[in-house]
């Protein structure tokens, strides 16, 4: 059903933060079976971004909508998985027993613990206290619970940070067989070599997209060597010609 329809589509999304405008603006869809890469500096509104996927942020104007629904809606609880950056898994359960509860709290399938564990490669500490696990460990049991009840799209915050170069490349893999079965991921990195791995990627600052296309499109459009080049000249344009 309607699955043409984009995973995601935002328009014309305001977010204020403490009094000031922290989204300014910001319209963008997600096709399905994509990995959409949120990239940007410290502080420009990614993780507002995600809170307002996932329904729990107050937006001052704009439509966002998840699945076709509006997002946070009750029937969309099960079919989107919230990865944050701080983690959200019990310290003194161990990672099966934070997949076991979290399993039960979602309604999703007995088999889901030990699928996702073994999908972020935990296996071999799924009975491991999830308080001594290694920063890079704890980073994939929080993964491994958005995981879980199969979600048709996946929002997370920075899901490679403190992983090596291996790790990351394996939980790319895992990301790219999530898209193969029509998973929808949108993945947020302040880090560019990971954006070139994205289908999509929209360039943020300042609460703005400043530009959204696939990785070559951004290079070919600004005419650069890559994507760090191409962000630098984006932001150069932007100076230039303010809107
Ligand atoms: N609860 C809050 N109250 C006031 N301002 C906030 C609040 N949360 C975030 N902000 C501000 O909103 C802006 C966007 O923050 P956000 O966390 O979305 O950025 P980000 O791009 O995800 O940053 P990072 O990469 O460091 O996580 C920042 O200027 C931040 O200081």
């Amino acid at each position: 059903m309607m699955s043409s329809a984009p995973a995601v589509r935002v328009a014309g999304l305001r977010v204020d933060r403490g009094g000031k405008p922290v989204l300014r603006d910001v319209s963008f869809e997600a096709p399905r079976g994509s990995v959409l890469g949120l990239i940007g500096p410290s502080g420009c509104g990614k993780t507002t971004l995600m809170r307002c996927l996932v329904g729990v942020q107050i937006v001052r104007g704009g439509t966002v909508t998840v699945l076709g629904e509006p997002a946070g809606s009750p029937g969309l609880r099960r079919r989107v998985g919230y990865s944050t950056q701080t983690p959200a898994v019990y310290a003194d359960l161990s990672v099966r027993e934070n997949m076991r509860y979290f399993a039960a709290v979602l309604g999703a399938p007995r088999t889901d613990p030990d699928r996702v564990i073994e999908e972020v490669g935990l296996g071999d500490h799924r009975d491991q206290v999830v308080g001594t696990l290694s920063g890079g460990q704890l980073n994939r049991a929080n993964l491994a619970a958005a995981l879980l009840g199969g979600p048709e799209l996946l929002v997370l915050d920075e899901p490679t940070v403190g992983l090596d170069p291996l790790l990351r490349e394996e939980l790319w893999a895992l990301f790219r067989r999530l898209t193969d079965r029509g998973t929808t991921l949108v993945v947020s990195s302040h880090v560019m070599d990971e954006a070139v791995r994205t289908d999509r990627l929209l360039l943020m600052r300042e609460g703005e997209i400043l530009a959204d296309g696939s990785p070559s499109e951004l290079t070919e459009r600004t005419g650069t060597a890559d994507l760090e080049a191409a962000f630098l000249r984006l932001i150069h344009e932007r100076a230039e010609s303010p809107a």
